[in-house]
């Protein structure tokens, strides 16, 4: 006897609707008919999508809590949809210690409702090589922090540290880049702080030739030691086709999207001011990467980065970047699917398939025999308008405010429980995604 059966799923839109059998916490059958379970769920012929996957959080836990916590931000993942996340390492500490990276997996273990990776930050090149059997998702660089030497530096131990681990253990770690040149955004920023404080004079404070520069960079670096490297964050057309033909060269790079960057353009600034401040910079309209440039990028990620509304309130050179993203995320492909610009294939691989393949998440982000149950039951018809006062979300702020949308996720599974069903969250105890 199953533990339970999902029936009337519809795997995508117009197919005949199936009935998934999970067995402890896995898909164990996908029939037309239903099987006998101890519990069914009959979701009537409602869209079913594997869990999504973010690789791109900020649950500022810990040392940041007033901002986000593991607990705040997984609920938020359980509302939008999400079944895993990985945590960049910008908390304090930051998480780029052994000690650190340990603590956090406690934190994580203790209060995460969704499954969960680590990225590591790179601060002493000396533990690159023990950072590596905690099995992060990857080694992070905010190329905008530190100098070249250190990001020769950097690629140079990570490559000795895989060519090490190559006897026997596999291993071949990947390096994830927030992509802005350092020199570039310091002047740039000292150029546009002389010109006043008006929110919009943020985008040219860190100009697309920022990430430009950083970008063709790290892929020089990429080339040289044969390190396969993923771009954080993509936001104009340019960095992408360098990225594309780097590909095109046998270069192993992967680009990330967030939806801020492909919804909204540097006029939010005028609207939201801060609460529309991140790093990089929303763009011109003339120049950005829009639902058409999709196919070439790998994933989406939301860059979930939550900060106070007290913080956001100061001026535009002193209140934080970032905006959350876990909630908004995928009702805002979903309304795109709605109106035939994107099909369901385009947000499996992008929040699903891609996300797995690139950070090496093992039995997760397809909904096939042998996976995890993890899914996402969707109501493609139901319309609302965002209000962020309704987030999980210790952030109750978006540039997305006042969006109709029109599709919502109505509940969430992780490993066949539910952690959140028609907005309500429920207590699940989210694991570690390489254990
Ligand atoms: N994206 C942002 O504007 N902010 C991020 C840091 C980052 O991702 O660069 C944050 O942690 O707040
Ligand atoms: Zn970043
Ligand atoms: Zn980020």
């Amino acid at each position: 006897m199953l533990d339970i059966c999902i029936t009337n799923c519809k795997l995508d839109i117009g197919t005949e609707e199936v009935c998934l059998g999970i067995e402890d916490g896995k898909i164990v059958s996908i029939k037309k008919l239903p099987t006998d379970a101890s519990s069914t769920i009959d979701v009537n012929s409602k869209l079913v999508l594997p869990g999504l996957i973010d690789a791109h959080v900020h649950f500022r836990d810990p040392g940041l809590t007033k901002k986000e916590d593991f607990f705040s931000g997984s609920a938020a993942a359980a509302a939008g949809g999400f079944t895993t996340v990985i945590d960049m390492p910008n908390t304090i500490p930051p998480t780029n210690t052994t000690q650190a990276l340990k603590e956090k997996m406690r934190i994580a273990r203790e209060k995460s409702l969704v499954d969960f990776g680590l990225h590591v930050g790179v601060a002493d090149l000396a533990s690159i090589k023990e950072l590596t059997e905690y099995k992060p998702a990857s080694f992070k660089i905010f190329m905008d922090l530190v100098d070249c030497d250190f990001l020769i530096e950097a690629f140079c131990k990570i490559n000795e540290v895989r060519d090490n681990l190559l006897n026997g253990v596999p291993s071949h770690p990947l390096i994830s880049l927030h992509a802005e040149d350092p020199d570039v955004v310091k002047q740039c920023t000292n150029k546009m702080k002389k010109e006043g404080s008006d929110p919009e004079l943020y985008s040219q404070a860190r100009p697309p030739q920022a990430e430009i520069e950083a970008i063709q960079k790290a892929i020089l670096l990429s080339k040289k030691f044969n390190q396969k490297i993923h771009f954080c964050h993509v936001s104009t057309p340019k960095s992408q086709k360098i990225i594309n033909q780097a590909k095109n060269d046998g270069l192993n790079v992967t680009s990330e999207i967030t939806p801020h960057h492909l919804f909204l353009n540097s006029s939010y600034l005028r609207k939201y001011g801060n609460l529309a401040k991140t790093n990089p910079p929303l763009r011109d309209e003339k120049n950005r990467l829009t639902v058409d440039n999709l196919s070439q990028i790998d994933i989406v990620g939301t860059d979930h980065a939550p900060h106070t509304l007290e913080e956001k309130n100061k001026d535009v050179w002193n209140a934080p970047p970032g905006i959350p993203g876990l909630e908004t995320a995928l009702p805002l492909l979903l309304t795109q699917l709605n109106q035939g610009k994107i099909i369901v294939g385009d947000i499996k691989r992008l929040l699903c398939e891609n996300p797995a393949k690139i950070f090496n998440i093992p039995n997760k982000g397809f909904i096939r025999k042998g996976m995890d149950a993890d899914l996402v039951v969707i109501d493609l018809k139901k319309s609302y308008v965002i209000d962020p006062a309704n987030f999980q979300s210790k952030a109750k702020y978006s540039p997305f405010e006042g969006f109709h949308v029109q599709g919502v996720p109505v509940m969430t599974l992780v490993r066949g429980q539910k952690v959140m069903e028609k907005g309500h969250i429920l207590k699940n105890q989210g694991k570690f995604i390489y254990s």
